[in-house]
């Protein structure tokens, strides 16, 4: 209890240095918080085993026996506590130590409900905006700094400090639980019960400790949220937002690309299927169309946003996957669904009518050109009423939110259980813990189907939970191949460098096919910036990775707009006369210059503080040991890594939640490569694939 009244007493005095918070505090108060429930038990267990061994009950064959039953006895309780998650509120005393006014603001898309929110969180003294998305997140603090609020950024993989800031934009992962703030709010809450990423929300609602909390979302959220406030003990107000423009269903079927008018947003949902309307549009109309998909790096998507809202730029038509039904100011004056159905992973099924109106409302945004009323429609007609009874129907309450086994509970259950794999401690935790009926377990699959690959190498307990929970899109073998790189370097080396990823040459993508190349190496710079804030000491080349990933979206962006097979004369515009600089091909060779200034100043800063040249080591583990590419063909492993994750029903990922968006996954664990790992290094044979 000493420790919970050294929490409660740090709400008193208001927590100073908030990004010392991320740093080095951020998971303490819940391993804390824990440790009330459970983990004092377990640890007393353990000690008592090594007690045993060296006594006196060794002398006497029934001492030992009563004790071990004893021991049997105190372990079986410490799990039946570990097991039990019915209370995850009581996992954040710094927030329980207060009672908050939370006000949840719920109405449909394009209601003003996040407006609201975000006037308040500009009035406070101090506070925290939590995006559904990484971009979302950039444009908050972007927004706030241009109207004069101080904003820091913080996502899984940068912080950008803004001086004397005392407002966070930050992603819901990356959501500080340790400080006090005056105001903070969670977007799109209904997302608590994302299979995926729900813990996130669900951490950020109970372990926020501000005084003020607004939660925005859609209304099959309020019953959920009426439930959990019910055992956290805050203040709950509701108010309820009606749309600001008018949207109707048209009944004009768009039957073909001819159909297509100024500012329309045909939606598809592979990224296969958006290329082949923009050719078939560019083929066929003197429309040139932007594109946005989830594969796309959040500045791509922006840019494309920034190119389709100017009027002057000559793209007047969106083609999208529904990534764009989150987080994105779109000037669109009519939605119109391809399809109905979408392929989901396991197979194809009719859209829900969640993501049907969330797509949908993208039409007729308030305070844009079309705020005057917006239309939705379908290109086939047998599918029409299929939009209409999504946009009509009552929607069903959400009933569970998410949550997710940490690092210390499956320190805790292998304390337990001595010689517990994390592969069993995910196993036991995901299927065994006891939780209450309006919370479930995130879906495992992924962390599980990882955490099976690391089997094998060396690693303590805690740098493989880091890896397993790392953010991979594990659809996409590249970047499978670059975490069992790293994996395998860290083990080998302790340090891994970013030249390990081979990137693809500094030049404007001329195909789909060379764009994807890029758009995969964006997302394994992605996971090495995340990587390195877990483990900087590892991962020593953050600077170096943003340089390349600018580099990289620069590249893309550029594609995106050399990709367009119609001309300016065929499309009888001007060039767009704004700010295109970052597109041009000379932007992108500045971009990677700017890179390998990069590489140059850091070899030299080594050379200088008489360290080897970075990566001597690690090539040699690229080109002899593991072909991470080659020639186009992907590593073995990788793909069966890819292919080892299960297809369940409860996995689907929408493109909307595609894994760019979730690159900040979990709470971050302590980070620096843990004493342990080298440890565990010593203590290990040398690996069969060295
Ligand atoms: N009172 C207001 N004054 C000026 N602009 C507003 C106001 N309310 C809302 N807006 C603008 O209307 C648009 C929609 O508002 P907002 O994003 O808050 O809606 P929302 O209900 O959160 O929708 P979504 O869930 O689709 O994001 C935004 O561009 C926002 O800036």
């Amino acid at each position: 209890m000493a420790r919970d009244g050294a929490c409660r007493g740090g709400v008193v005095r208001r927590a100073s240095g908030r990004l010392a918070g991320w740093r080095a505090r951020g998971v303490w108060l819940e391993r804390d918080a824990r440790s009330f429930a459970s983990s004092a038990t377990a640890r007393d267990g353990s000690d008592d085993d090594d007690g045993d061994d060296d006594g006196g009950d060794s002398a006497s064959g029934r001492g030992s026996g009563k004790s071990s039953k004893a021991k049997r006895v105190t372990s079986r309780e410490s799990l039946r506590r570990l097991m039990d998650m019915r209370d995850p509120a009581a996992w954040y005393p710094l927030a329980r130590s207060m009672r908050r006014e939370i006000t949840l603001h719920v109405g449909p898309t394009n209601s003003g409900k996040t407006h609201a929110a975000m006037e308040r969180l500009k009035q406070a003294a101090s506070g925290v905006y939590c995006a559904p998305l990484r971009l979302l997140a950039w444009e908050i603090s972007e927004s706030m700094n241009a109207v004069g609020v101080a904003c820091t950024l913080v996502t899984g993989q940068e912080i950008r400090e803004a001086p004397n800031a005392r407002h966070v934009s930050s992603t819901v992962e990356m959501s500080d639980v340790s400080s006090v703030y005056d105001c903070a709010v969670i977007d799109e809450v209904q997302l608590l019960s994302d299979p995926h990423r729900g813990y996130a929300y669900t951490r950020a609602l109970l372990g926020l400790a501000a005084i003020e909390l607004h939660l925005c979302g859609d209304p099959r959220v309020v019953p959920l949220v009426k439930k959990i406030v019910e055992s956290t003990g805050d203040l709950l107000t509701v108010k309820e937002y009606e749309r600001l423009s008018p949207l109707e269903v048209s009944s004009e079927i768009v039957k073909s690309v001819k159909d297509v008018r100024e500012g329309d947003a045909l939606v598809a949902f592979s990224r296969a299927d958006v290329y082949k309307m923009k050719r078939e549009l560019e083929k066929k109309s003197n429309f040139r169309a932007c594109v946005i998909y989830g594969a796309l790096p959040p500045e791509a998507r922006s840019r494309q946003a920034l190119l389709f809202n100017k009027p002057e730029s000559g793209y007047d038509v969106l083609i999208a996957s529904d990534a764009i039904g989150m987080g994105l100011n779109l000037n669109v004056r009519r939605v119109i669904f391809t399809t109905m159905s979408k392929f989901d992973g396991v197979g194809t099924r009719h859209l829900e009518a969640p993501e049907v109106r969330q797509i949908a409302g993208r039409a007729g945004r308030y305070g844009l050109d079309y705020a005057g009323g917006g239309s939705v429609t379908t290109m086939k007609r047998s599918e029409h009423k299929i939009l209409v009874n999504a946009l009509e129907g009552e929607l069903k309450p959400l009933d569970s939110a998410g949550i997710a086994p940490s690092l210390e509970q499956v320190e805790e259950y292998c304390a337990i259980h001595r010689g517990a794999s994390l592969l069993e401690a995910l196993q036991a935790l995901s299927n065994k813990a006891k939780l209450a009926s309006h919370y479930r377990m995130r879906n495992m699959s992924e962390p599980i189907a990882v955490a099976k690959m690391l089997k094998k190498f060396p690693l303590a307990l805690e740098d493989q939970f880091t890896f397993a929970i790392a953010p991979v899109d594990v659809k996409d073998p590249m970047v499978c191949a670059a975490l069992l790189t790293f994996v395998k370097t860290f083990c080998t080396h302790g340090r891994v460098g970013v030249r390990l990823i081979s990137l693809p040459p500094p030049r404007t993508p001329k195909n789909p096919i060379q764009l994807q190349k890029l758009e995969s190496a964006h997302k394994c710079l992605d996971l090495y910036l995340w990587l390195a804030r877990k483990l900087p000491k590892a991962f020593p080349e953050p600077e170096l990775a943003d340089a390349y990933r600018t580099a990289t979206a620069t590249a893309i962006s550029a594609g995106l707009q050399f990709l367009s097979t119609i001309s300016d004369e065929k499309n009888g515009r001007k060039e767009f006369d704004g700010d295109t600089s970052y597109l041009s091909k000379s932007a992108v060779k500045r971009a990677f210059n700017a890179a390998k200034v990069a590489i140059e100043n850091i070899e030299e800063e080594r050379a200088r503080a008489g360290l080897p040249r970075i990566d001597q080591a690690e090539r040699a583990v690229r080109f002899s040991d593991f072909k991470w590419t080659n020639g186009g063909k992907t590593n073995d492993e990788a793909t069966k890594l890819s292919s080892r994750i299960p297809k369940s029903k409860s996995s689907r990922v929408s493109d909307a939640k595609h894994p760019n968006d979730q690159l900040d996954a979990s709470p971050p664990p302590p980070s620096g490569p843990t004493k342990k790992s080298f440890v565990a290094k010593r203590s290990f044979a040398k690996p069969s694939w060295l």
